[in-house]
């Protein structure tokens, strides 16, 4: 897919959430405002236009599961209505490559807003890292509005399009077992870091959508996370 169009894009928009994943939340005026166990998210308040486009960060550990598998569900079409409770209808507009699709996705509508379609190029890949002995042990999975001719106008569309930019991170920690035994999911961690920028894109009361943030990304990672602790569990671990 190095010679599509979107490559250069991709490629640069990646790399460029890769680095922002990985600035922590001590600078930058991030408040916290959900913590559960493991998984504490931040936000910034931040008007566009007058229109909330909070950034969010989330930060969470997750066991016995790696960074290869979490991007690999959270990637994955064919099980995304599994944990995500928001979406009507998901579409793969196109296939770039086996490792990065075109979305559209319809969400359900959060009142009073009107209801959003979303449109976005989604890539994975794992980051090489020197010191990664046996194996890549970071990947990412980042989601990035674009343009597409196979997508209705959002002018005479039915819904107003968001402008989102998405990361999901995730590394793996292998806390190797005694007296060389095999690894096994009980020396696994994951540790995943999530960011998002959904500008609403058109009018949203900025009280109601806070409160729809609030609410709904606790919900949306600890489910996700949880889902895809379940369907690990009991198969081979994919490093
Ligand atoms: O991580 S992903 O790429 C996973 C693939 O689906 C992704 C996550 C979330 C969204 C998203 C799209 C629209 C809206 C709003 C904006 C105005 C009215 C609808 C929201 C609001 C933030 C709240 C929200 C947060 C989390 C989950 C669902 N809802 C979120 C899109 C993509």
């Amino acid at each position: 897919s190095e010679n599509h169009p979107l490559w250069t894009e991709i490629d640069r928009v990646t790399l460029e959430q890769l680095h922002y994943a990985k600035l922590g939340v001590g600078e930058g005026g991030w408040d916290i405002f959900a913590e559960e166990g493991e998984m504490r998210m931040y936000k910034r308040e931040q008007e566009i236009d007058g229109r909330v486009v909070d950034p969010l960060k989330a930060v969470h550990t997750v066991k016995g599961v790696t960074g290869h598998e979490m991007c690999h569900y959270f990637f994955n079409p064919d099980v995304r209505m599994e944990w995500e409770t928001t979406l009507e209808q998901m579409t793969i507009l196109e296939s770039v490559s086996e490792d990065t699709l075109v979305f559209l996705q319809i969400h359900k509508r959060v009142w009073p807003a009107a209801q959003r379609d979303a449109l976005f190029w989604s890539h994975i890949r794992s980051v090489p890292d020197a010191r990664d002995s046996d194996g890549p042990r970071t990947w990412i999975v980042c989601n990035h509005s674009t343009d597409h001719d196979k997508a209705p106008e959002c002018k005479n569309g039915k819904y107003i399009r968001v402008d989102l930019t998405v990361c999901m991170v995730c590394q793996t920690i292998v806390e190797p077992p005694k007296n060389g035994a095999e690894v096994t999911r009980d020396n696994l961690t994951c540790k995943v870091t999530y960011c998002s920028e959904i500008n609403p894109g058109g009018w949203a009361p900025a009280a109601a959508l806070r409160a729809v943030y609030k609410r709904e990304y606790p919900k949306f990672l600890k489910k996700f996370t949880h889902y895809v602790y379940e369907q690990c569990k009991n198969k081979p671990i994919l490093f």
